[in-house]
């Protein structure tokens, strides 16, 4: 950490100004004034699309502004990546850039002098160099793996552990939160804390309030590629956020549903997929069911065998007929539609139009009248969809691959929902989305539920599981270990089986 603790005693970390990006008539940032200062943590917020992930792109060279200039911590303008580089600017993305074949000593060490000799590697010191730098984030057993087998929670530390290595000054971080489970959350908070206190500056992109009060010294609310609100976090901040980032007021709760109805989804015997052992699993008509469990638990893993994603032994049966498993198309015909948890590599036609990606595959009566498409009728389909789900901007011919990433997912949720289907998987469905898109989803879930639909939802978050679910099964080393509705069990009890830790007796009695 030297290279912090050489710089001057001026407070800024970065300065920006008067920085616009436009992309064609889109304006990304449409003049934006802002510092983060040194030894802070300073948190973006912002519905999606309001312009955070080009800030930190621009900030970290990685975008040239329309107009407007970005100063590093030296005072000197960052002109491209280079500069920024040069300048200690480091940035996490959204989307991991690791090299997937590569094992994870490898990944941290890459490009690294310390690691290297010319242009090689040198194994046992590079091995030792990424050991150091992974400390404190993932036991040392993993720095062997080849990266693309470790799951997202791990590839994402992996990823912050890369860009640790590369000594940054300032480090800018967008949504890390995303992807990690609860022992990553905490090892990424117990980082950026270190790093703050040696005089380091950290500018987090975060849709989780959570990570805004616990650990943001500053705010920073964007709307529209403008900055609606800066200032120190307090106790009014959450208040404060929620009211600036909810566009209109809501009702999120989910509409009331009938009680539950006939058995619409029956699992038997599944057996496979690094130790999936799932013997009898039930979901009914109405009811939303939430999968629980820490990360490689096997709760991604059941949902996309039950969504015909994946081959496993066992049979899956939609209201009484059974589909091919490890067939997606076998799962669509019996009824099935399936929200991913990799949805941007697998589920978004990135060359292709909004409009497109929401219509894919439909073939009912609004689209298709016997041989012919219905175009107008098609158009109006996408119109409704975008505002339901609140795709911005509001453009059905746009390529899909030029949405922020928030936006992308409410395509992939707004296609799923939108089928009328008797079973929805949805696999984390409102990761990466704003307040008020979350809302507009949970809403949507509970809807398809109230009209006889059985869901299924995998929730890594307490507060997600909680406000939509019905039930809750809890997977841990690949099977059920908990069966109870959501009304008769507490966060403690889900935790502790999720763990296969007991709890103490008198909460054991007590549950609720
Ligand atoms: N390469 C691109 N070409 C065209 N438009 C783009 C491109 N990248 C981003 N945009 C647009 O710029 C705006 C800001 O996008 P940005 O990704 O910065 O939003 P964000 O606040 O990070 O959203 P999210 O919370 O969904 O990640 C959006 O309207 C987006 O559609």
């Amino acid at each position: 950490m030297s290279a912090l603790q050489d710089q001057s005693g001026s407070t800024a970390g970065v300065v920006v100004s008067g920085v616009t990006k436009l992309y064609g008539a889109t304006k990304a940032l449409a003049g934006v004034d802002v510092a983060f200062r040194r030894g802070v943590v300073t948190a973006v917020v912002g519905a999606n699309g309001s312009g955070k992930t080009t800030l930190l792109r621009v900030v970290s060279g990685l975008l040239d502004p329309s107009s407007g200039q970005v100063e590093g911590p030296s005072g000197r303008p960052v002109t491209g990546l280079t500069s920024a580089q040069d300048a200690g600017i480091v940035l996490v993305p959204q989307e991991p850039t690791l090299a997937g074949h590569l094992t994870v000593w490898q990944n941290v060490s890459l490009g690294r002098p310390e690691a290297a000799s010319g242009p090689f590697l040198r194994d046992r010191a590079a091995r030792r160099f990424a050991a150091e730098h992974l400390e404190g984030l993932l036991p040392a057993s993993v720095l062997d793996q080849v990266t693309s087998t470790l799951n997202k929670s791990s590839r994402q530390l992996v990823q912050l552990a890369a860009a640790m290595a590369r000594k940054p000054i300032v480090l800018m971080l967008d949504e890390p939160t995303a992807v990690l489970d609860e022992d990553g959350v905490l090892a990424l908070h117990a980082l950026i804390r270190r790093f703050v206190g040696e005089g380091g500056t950290v500018v987090i992109v975060s849709h989780r309030l959570r990570d805004v009060l616990e650990l943001a010294d500053d705010v920073v609310v964007l709307r529209n590629g403008l900055v609606n609100h800066t200032g120190p976090v307090t106790p009014q901040t959450e208040h404060q956020i929620v009211r600036l980032l909810s566009a209109e007021e809501r009702d999120n709760r989910p509409a009331h549903r009938p009680d539950r109805g006939h058995v619409v989804l029956e699992a038997s015997g599944l057996r496979g997929w690094r130790g999936l052992s799932v013997d009898h699993l039930q979901v009914y008509a109405g009811e939303i069911l939430g999968i629980a469990g820490q990360s490689g638990s096997g709760r991604s893993r059941l949902a996309s065998v039950l969504a015909g994603a994946h081959p496993a032994e066992g049979q899956v049966a939609v209201e009484g007929s059974t589909f091919k498993l490890g067939s997606i198309r076998s799962a669509q015909a019996a009824g099935v539609a399936y929200i991913p948890e990799d949805r941007q590599v697998t589920a978004i036609l990135g060359n292709q139009s909004v409009s497109a990606n929401l219509l894919v595959g439909r073939e009912d009566g609004v689209i298709r009248r016997g041989p012919f498409r219905r175009r107008a009728a098609e158009r109006q389909e996408a119109a409704d969809l975008i505002d339901r789900f609140e795709v911005r901007p509001r453009d059905p011919d746009r390529h899909a691959a030029l949405l922020s990433g928030g936006n992308q997912q409410k395509l992939v949720v707004g296609r799923a929902l939108s089928r009328k289907a008797k079973v929805i998987v949805a696999d984390e469905p409102t990761q990466g989305v704003d307040a008020s898109a979350r809302g507009a989803i949970h809403a949507a879930l509970a809807s398809a539920a109230a009209e006889g639909s059985a869901v299924i939802a995998v929730c890594s978050e307490f507060e997600e599981l909680f406000e939509l679910c019905d039930r809750v099964v809890v997977v841990r080393d690949g099977a059920v270990v908990l069966d109870r509705p959501i009304a008769q069990v507490s966060q403690d009890e889900v935790l502790a089986s999720s763990l296969g830790s007991h709890l103490p007796d008198s909460v054991e009695e007590n549950p609720s």
